[in-house]
């Protein structure tokens, strides 16, 4: 549990160990100077000195040169400089924090590495010098130092924000670059080994101080707001009176971690402390609890807000527990879909989204409770399914995820566009089955994916319906009519077969020459011939050939920005043409109108 009135103090107090540094560092110096000169290993230096200043050759010393200026004083502010202008202007949000962090830690090396060569007179090893000899002292290497502060401090930035494989490659290179500086410094007979070590302790010491500050989520450092951000006073909000003493309640905060990284954490406990939001819980999730300890946080105590920093499968989890207990719910889209967040037109930046939600209505949203053999009964809020989807779901490479983002569900698709088709029978609020052939069966609570694709155009999640659309595309000129199909609608342009009509025989409506066949109900009985992978909100299940889903209409109170916009996004003439304003616009979709 971290509450935000714990942590306030700790930059002040973890930048004060930068004099610690100094002092432990030039202690380190006086007994390199001093009794342990002559001493094994130290008394090897000269030797490792003249050996190299012997074996000087064109190449390594160009290489040397290049590394010593990249090093140098002045490439090092330029190189900060620049930095800093990118942090400031690339990003859609100006990375203050991440500036500070850069330039706080090239500027307290400095400052500690003139402090100890204060303390600290070593003289330059005794062979030919490649480079002049600055006055300082040998004892630590300034330029290595200094390199360590800047490319150490750019490793530690790419690490918080590449993933994957290119994280580390990006990494391993920064961190070679002082690697190089201080071998080279050793080469061109500017330093002792033991200096450039010197150096590179300094250097990387500094970095864990500063970074310990202005970093570390919680640290309380200024908040970072985005163009456009709006007042920091608390406003009135979507749930939780103030208490007597103009605080609001607790709010427990799970967090994703791998979605919702230390810097978005940052923000998002940034702007809850900014609308009044002091007393905040965090809990972490992970592969065995996808919501964390969010059902023991709430359990009996007064939680005002639950903000969910994560995906559509964290979303679900927390939905899981939340729904029928009245605390309302907030949105921080993390994920790789964020398919809820989308379909309620929440914005995608992360604290962005929060602020947004924050400023509006709580609103009973729609829920589907499901369950079927080897599935305990649990609940989804966008949709769940069988067949196609799920095996995409299951079969999408988590890597590819990462680097592609929904892109690699278009790869995993790819890959199963000729499996079988299922034999399935479907039952609608009890009545008789229908028997069907399809590739996939989708129940939604929303029906829009990635890109306003209206997998399932009618579906709202005020609607305390269910939609559910079976895919039956025969050959390629199937595919191509399903996908013209929803393409059309995505764009608003209808297609000759784009107005669905009632399936003979059933209760459906197709479209797209019967590819597509849709149905809506309160429940929706599901037996396959064979068990089938299924999914949930984007997680895999387990394989089964039987699921139940039913619909629970505003189990689930979400924190909706005003005007709310109702339906699914895309749709021509849907209900997404339908903007409400104000608290009567959420006490409608509330109501499930
Ligand atoms: N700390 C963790 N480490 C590994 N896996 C986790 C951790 N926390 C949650 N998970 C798993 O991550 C999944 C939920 O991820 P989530 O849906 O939030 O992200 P996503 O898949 O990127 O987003 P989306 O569903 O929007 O595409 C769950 O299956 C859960 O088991």
């Amino acid at each position: 549990m971290t509450n935000a009135h714990d942590v306030d103090t700790r930059p002040g107090r973890l930048l004060l160990l930068l004099p610690l540094q100094a002092g432990l560092v030039a202690a380190l110096g006086l007994l390199v100077t001093g009794p342990l000169a002559g001493r094994w290993p130290l008394s090897a230096e000269d030797g490792v000195n003249r050996a190299l200043a012997a074996r000087r050759s064109v190449p390594a010393s160009v290489f040397s040169e290049a590394m010593s200026l990249l090093a140098g004083t002045g490439s090092v502010i330029a190189l900060t400089l620049v930095a800093c202008v990118v942090l400031l202007c690339v990003p859609r949000v100006p990375r203050w924090r991440e500036v500070a962090f850069l330039a706080g830690s090239v500027a307290a090396q400095s400052a500690v590495f003139l402090l100890v060569t204060l303390v600290v007179e070593r003289p330059r090893p005794d062979v030919p010098h490649l480079d002049a000899a600055p006055p300082t002292s040998s004892f630590p290497s300034g330029h290595v130092g200094a390199s360590m502060a800047l490319f150490g401090g750019l490793a530690v930035l790419a690490a918080r924000r590449l993933r994957g494989l290119r994280r580390y490659l990006v990494v391993a290179a920064l961190l070679l670059i002082p690697l190089a500086v201080a071998g080279s410094r050793v080469y061109r007979g500017m330093h002792h080994p033991s200096d450039v070590l010197a150096g590179l302790l300094n250097g990387a010491c500094t970095l864990l101080v500063v970074a310990g500050a202005l970093l570390l989520p919680g640290t309380g450092a200024a908040p970072e707001r985005a163009a456009g951000d709006g007042p920091t006073e608390p406003r009135p909000g979507p749930a939780g009176g103030r208490t007597s003493s103009g605080a609001r309640g607790r709010v427990v905060v799970v967090r994703h971690p791998h979605g919702c990284d230390g810097e978005t954490a940052a923000r998002v406990r940034d702007v809850l402390r900014g609308r009044g939001w002091t007393d905040q819980v965090w809990v972490l999730t992970s592969a065995e609890e996808p919501c964390g300890a969010l059902a023991a946080r709430t359990a009996g105590a007064d939680t005002a807000l639950v903000v969910v920093c994560g995906g559509d499968g964290t979303v679900r989890a927390c939905a899981d527990v939340l729904a029928g207990t009245g605390i309302p719910m907030a949105i921080v889209p993390c994920g790789t879909g964020n398919l809820l967040a989308r379909n309620l037109r929440l914005p995608s930046d992360a604290a962005a989204a929060l602020r947004e939600a924050l400023s509006g209505e709580a609103v009973g949203v729609d829920v589907g409770r499901i369950s079927g053999d080897g599935l305990a009964p649990t609940r989804f809020v966008v949709m769940a399914g069988a067949g196609f989807d799920a095996a995409m779901v299951r079969d999408a490479s988590p890597r590819l995820k990462e680097h592609l983002g929904w892109a690699a569900y278009v790869l995993s698709a790819l890959r199963h566009l000729r499996d079988p088709r299922m034999r399935l029978s479907i039952r609608l609020d009890g009545g008789a089955p229908l028997e069907r052939r399809a590739r996939m069966v989708v129940i939604g609570n929303v029906g829009t994916l990635q890109g306003g694709l209206p997998l399932l155009p009618d579906a709202r999640p005020d609607s305390g319906r269910l939609d559910v659309v079976l895919l039956d595309p025969r050959g390629p000129g199937g595919w191509f009519a399903a996908a013209r199909h929803l393409a059309s609608r995505g764009t608003g342009r209808g297609s000759a077969d784009g107005r669905p009509r009632p399936a003979p025989g059933g209760p459906g409506r197709l479209a797209a020459h019967g590819a597509l066949e849709y149905f809506s109900a309160a429940r929706i009985d599901l037996r396959l011939a064979r068990a089938q992978p299924r999914e949930l909100d984007g997680d895999a299940f387990a394989a089964g050939t039987r699921v139940t889903a039913e619909v629970e209409p505003g189990a689930l109170r979400v924190c909706l920005p005003v005007p709310v916009r109702t339906g699914a996004p895309g749709a021509p003439g849907a209900p997404d043409e339908q903007v409400t304003d104000g608290a009567e616009g959420a006490a409608a979709l509330s109501a499930g109108n």
